[in-house]
């Protein structure tokens, strides 16, 4: 007994020591990012105080170097972290998102900015885009598409009409939680959740809840805002909205697909130079005409490029049946083959532009 505790004490004051230690070459950090910031500002230039390009090659070099046990993840969000304190020491950002609070996206937008960033709940998608454009917010975070349910179109159509660029990307395990004031499942009466989270877990609620009314709203975070007002009503939500409405949770992990992952974007302007890991966003379209679609990407698969993502909607502002297309591919379009390729698009299309190039999710 004696020796046990003995052998607690010193392993604690090891790590009062390591603690030490962390505390020191954190605060040393810190005062290199002053730096960093004194030289940014005396070269004149409009200081760009968050660098996704630079952060994002900090996390890929110490995921490289991580010697465990802590994983790849844990790492990075401790790093993300650190970045998030130098960084509100030169700046603090303001990063507008999809709200109210308790949505993914805030858990995306905390995720990436970390918690040295202040956030900004917005009520729309359109909002979001609005903030940003009149400078109220350096930035903003907004869903674009989710491996199960596919793309949020509300987000591509917004860029048709704005010069806001994406400077970055976010990924996110979106884990559904069912919870309720209900102790059983046999009490509840109806469910509760944004259309998505429904969808999303729609196999289960025919499963185990086939006979309940299923109500969409504006958020997961409504969501759970309104389940919480009475014992019969239950949410689809983030374990995190579950918490802030003090809702029990009742059932965990009842996505359908277990690897259900959402994308968000961060909008802001300025255009990140390559990190080495890219993808650029573009959206192009063309008189409407036969093999439209081939004119347009038969120049990128020429160049090779690799294309991971395309969606059509109706361009609205022209004719009644035209369309435009969003296109992601990978690299970024200071790259030699990218550059070329998108070029040849550009001169092929009557509406190119590239929304773009940011490096890829970590
Ligand atoms: O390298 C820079 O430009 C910095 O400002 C430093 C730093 C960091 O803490 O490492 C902070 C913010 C930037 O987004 C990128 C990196």
């Amino acid at each position: 007994m004696t020796d046990s505790r003995d052998e607690l004490a010193q392993l604690r004051q090891r790590i009062d020591g390591i603690d030490d230690q962390i505390l020191e070459l954190v605060s040393e950090r810190a005062r290199v990012a002053e730096e960093v910031a004194q030289v940014k500002a005396a070269r004149g230039e409009a200081v760009q105080v968050y660098r996704p390009e630079r952060e994002a090659e900090i996390l890929r070099r110490l995921s490289d170097a991580n010697p465990g046990p802590l994983s790849n993840e844990q790492v990075a969000v401790l790093f993300r972290e650190v970045m998030s304190a130098c960084r509100a020491l030169q700046q603090p950002l303001t990063v507008a998102f999809l709200g109210p609070h308790g949505t993914f996206t805030e858990e995306a937008a905390t995720k990436h900015f970390g918690h040295g960033a202040t956030f900004s709940p917005q009520n729309t998608i359109g909002s979001v885009f609005r903030e940003v454009e009149s400078g109220s917010a350096h930035y903003g975070l907004v869903p674009v598409e989710n491996s199960s349910e596919g793309v949020v179109s509300h987000t591509l159509d917004r860029f048709l009409g704005s010069e806001l660029a994406i400077v970055g990307e976010v990924e996110l395990r979106i884990r559904h939680a069912l919870a309720s004031h209900a102790r059983a499942l046999d009490e509840v009466e109806r469910v509760y959740s944004h259309q998505q989270g429904l969808s999303q877990c729609r196999a289960w609620l025919d499963v185990h809840l086939p006979e309940v009314e299923r109500l969409p709203v504006a958020s997961t975070a409504e969501a759970a805002r309104l389940a919480a007002l009475d014992a019969k009503s239950a949410a689809i939500a983030s374990e995190a909205a579950a918490e802030r409405y003090g809702l029990p949770l009742l059932q965990l992990r009842i996505e359908d697909h277990h690897g259900n992952t959402t994308r968000f974007l961060v909008l802001g302007y300025g255009a990140p130079p390559p990190s080495g890991r890219d993808k650029t966003s573009l959206v192009v379209s063309s008189a409407n005409r036969t093999g439209l679609l081939y004119q347009l990407l038969e120049p990128l698969a020429r160049n090779g490029i690799d294309m991971t993502r395309i969606e059509s909607r109706p361009a609205r502002q022209q004719g009644v049946w035209e369309y435009v297309f969003f296109i992601d591919v990978q690299g970024h379009a200071e790259d030699e083959q990218l550059s070329e390729a998108l070029s040849e698009v550009r001169d092929r299309a009557s509406l190119f532009r590239i929304l773009g190039s940011y490096p890829r999710a970590i």
